[in-house]
């Protein structure tokens, strides 16, 4: 992570004294752990702002953690946080801070960074956010005819959509009800078939885009926001097709349908977004990482400011919790521990997100991104090639959903993958008819007795059942999976807040002793160049001849059904 030199992890004395530990545990069974030690939970179960991590069903025990400890130790992770949330330059390669932190400091903190204080610039990005949702909350905001806006779609790909997605899923049960009813809804897809399906189904005159890109270059977004721009000219404009008494100018149109999100207010000014509707965030907060701030627009449209607000008091109790705790008792840092083990010295590369929470749809897509973005590198922060693993795949679904697709691998295939169960305890107290809220909580329950059971299985394999008489292979299960359990006191936007933080943070300290810099994404912008050169042969403008004989032949496929 650090500009200067460092000492590779796997030359620390840390790391190898965690090898050799781990040749003297490989073959004890994670039963046999738990036999062994009757105080696991208590040893390995923390609880902070809303959250309980139990870390006992990992493949460990305590030696192991005072050595991962050690290792984080010797890799710098103390100092590190303090460079990260004061604003140092962490992010090496683009040179600047990553103060996603910042975003979630509350009212009336300051944070000096390099002689400005970027506290108060959030603080004043919030406050024009929220003038914004107040005039689409109180039904003031009109389209271009007069009529107050129903629809927003949000235009955004990657950190511009899969955040305020999730969330926006997440916390639809905050929805205040005083308010002008807006739904929100997302298209982040290049091919238009997201979009496609709102332009057909919604009315141009109430339905207002946002534009969100940290960039404002992303031709995902930019080729959305072209379409929905003509479908609205096309449809409202004096020269439209709609049969208005009161046909309205194309400048009044993209002045009422559009707000820019973005950290470059020229290029969306250079787009036609009018001044007023540009909420501005910074090159300092990493796409992925934007959620709490403009970017959540969406957000506070679904939940309200007050909800967002609690949201963002969430993280920050999570970056308080991070700062100031010791290491053997910070979540982020055990999370992001347990990962080392499994990866480094387990040699497990596969890791599912598995929550028992429909409202949680999102997550594991929305960590995806997080985890596999930042830290699907193999060069250190000063170029060298890597010689250990970094980021296992990542990957997950609905844990009930998964049982019925996914988990026979987990229970009896050939690849060890550590699981992270995520719930929340309490469930459906705010439901007001008392027979409907008693057979959702028994749901609940019966959620929940299925995210223990899989985890327990899972651990134990054929020791969870009392009988375990003869049976044929194909029936039999050798348990010894890992699992970290996360439960939530209750989904508010408060403890949605910190699991996040809880897994921002968790991405930092395995990039901290993995010495990567979980803030930049340079693999990613190969294929985009690739794709406007191959865009150019597809519109008959570039070279077939000089490309390999299958992406020739995919393309001339494209050509003769384009002639069909
Ligand atoms: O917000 P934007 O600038 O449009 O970027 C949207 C997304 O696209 C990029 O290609 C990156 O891989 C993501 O990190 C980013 O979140």
């Amino acid at each position: 992570m650090a500009a200067s030199s460092r000492t590779p992890p796997d030359s620390l004395p840390a790391w190898q004294t965690l090898k050799q530990h781990a040749q003297a545990l490989k073959h004890v069974h994670l039963k046999n752990l738990f036999g062994n030690d009757p105080g696991r939970w208590t040893h390995f179960t923390r609880q902070v702002a809303g959250l309980t991590l139990d870390l006992s069903k990992q493949r460990w025990d305590d030696d192991t953690l005072e050595h991962l400890l050690a290792l984080a130790d010797e890799a710098g992770v103390p100092g590190a946080i303090e460079a990260l949330l004061s604003g140092k330059r962490v992010n090496v390669s683009e040179n600047r801070p990553a103060l996603h932190t910042a975003l979630r400091l509350p009212p009336g903190a300051s944070l000096d960074v390099e002689g400005d204080d970027i506290a108060a610039a959030v603080h004043e990005s919030l406050t024009q956010m929220e003038r914004l949702v107040a005039r689409l909350h109180a039904g003031q905001w009109r389209g271009a005819t007069g009529k107050p806006i129903r629809h927003v779609v949000n235009l955004g790909v990657g950190g511009s959509d899969l955040g305020p997605q999730m969330v926006t899923h997440a916390l639809a049960d905050y929805r205040p009800d005083d308010i002008h009813p807006v739904e929100v809804h997302f298209a982040s897809t290049m091919d238009g078939s997201q979009l496609a399906d709102y332009l057909t189904r919604f009315n141009p005159e109430t339905t207002l885009f946002v534009l969100s890109s940290k960039s404002f270059t992303t031709i995902d977004t930019l080729s959305n926001a072209n379409t929905a721009r003509d479908w609205l000219i096309g449809r409202l404009s004096k020269h439209g097709e709609l049969p208005s008494a009161n046909p309205v100018s194309e400048e009044l149109i993209i002045r009422q349908h559009f707000i820019g999100v973005s950290a470059s207010p020229d290029k969306m000014s250079e787009w036609g977004i009018t001044p007023d509707h540009q909420l501005m965030f910074w090159e300092w907060v990493g796409g992925r990482y934007s959620l709490w701030g403009t970017i959540g627009l969406p957000i506070a449209l679904v939940v309200g400011m007050e909800n967002f607000r609690e949201l963002l008091a969430g993280a920050h109790a999570m970056d308080r919790h991070f700062q100031e705790a010791p290491l053997a008792e910070n979540l982020p840092v055990l999370l992001g521990l347990a990962g080392i083990w499994n990866v480094n010295f387990l040699d497990i590369r596969a890791h599912s997100i598995l929550p028992y929470d429909g409202r949680l749809e999102y997550f594991a897509a929305y960590l995806e991104q997080l985890e596999m973005e930042s830290n699907g590198k193999s060069v250190t922060g000063q170029g060298q090639a890597v010689n250990y693993s970094t980021c296992p795949v990542l990957w997950g679904q609905l844990g009930p959903n998964a049982q019925h697709a996914f988990y026979q691998l987990l229970h009896q295939g050939t690849q060890p993958v550590v699981c992270d169960f995520i719930a929340p305890l309490k469930r459906y107290d705010e439901v007001e008819d008392p027979d409907t809220r008693r057979h959702l909580k028994s749901q609940h329950r019966l959620a929940l007795a299925n995210c223990f059971a899989q985890s327990r299985v899972l651990m134990l394999g054929d020791d969870a059942i009392d009988d375990d008489g003869p049976r044929p292979a194909h029936k039999r299960y050798r348990g010894n999976q890992p699992s970290t359990t996360v439960l939530l006191d209750k989904l508010t936007p408060a403890t949605l807040g910190s699991l996040i933080a809880l897994y921002e943070h968790k991405v930092f300290v395995q990039a901290v002793i993995w010495d990567i810099n979980p803030f930049d994404q340079w693999g990613v912008e190969l294929g985009k160049q690739i794709a406007t050169d191959t865009q150019k042969i597809i519109d008959h403008q570039g070279d077939l001849a000089r490309l390999d004989a299958s992406s020739r032949g995919l393309i001339e496929a494209f050509w003769a059904a384009e002639q069909e």
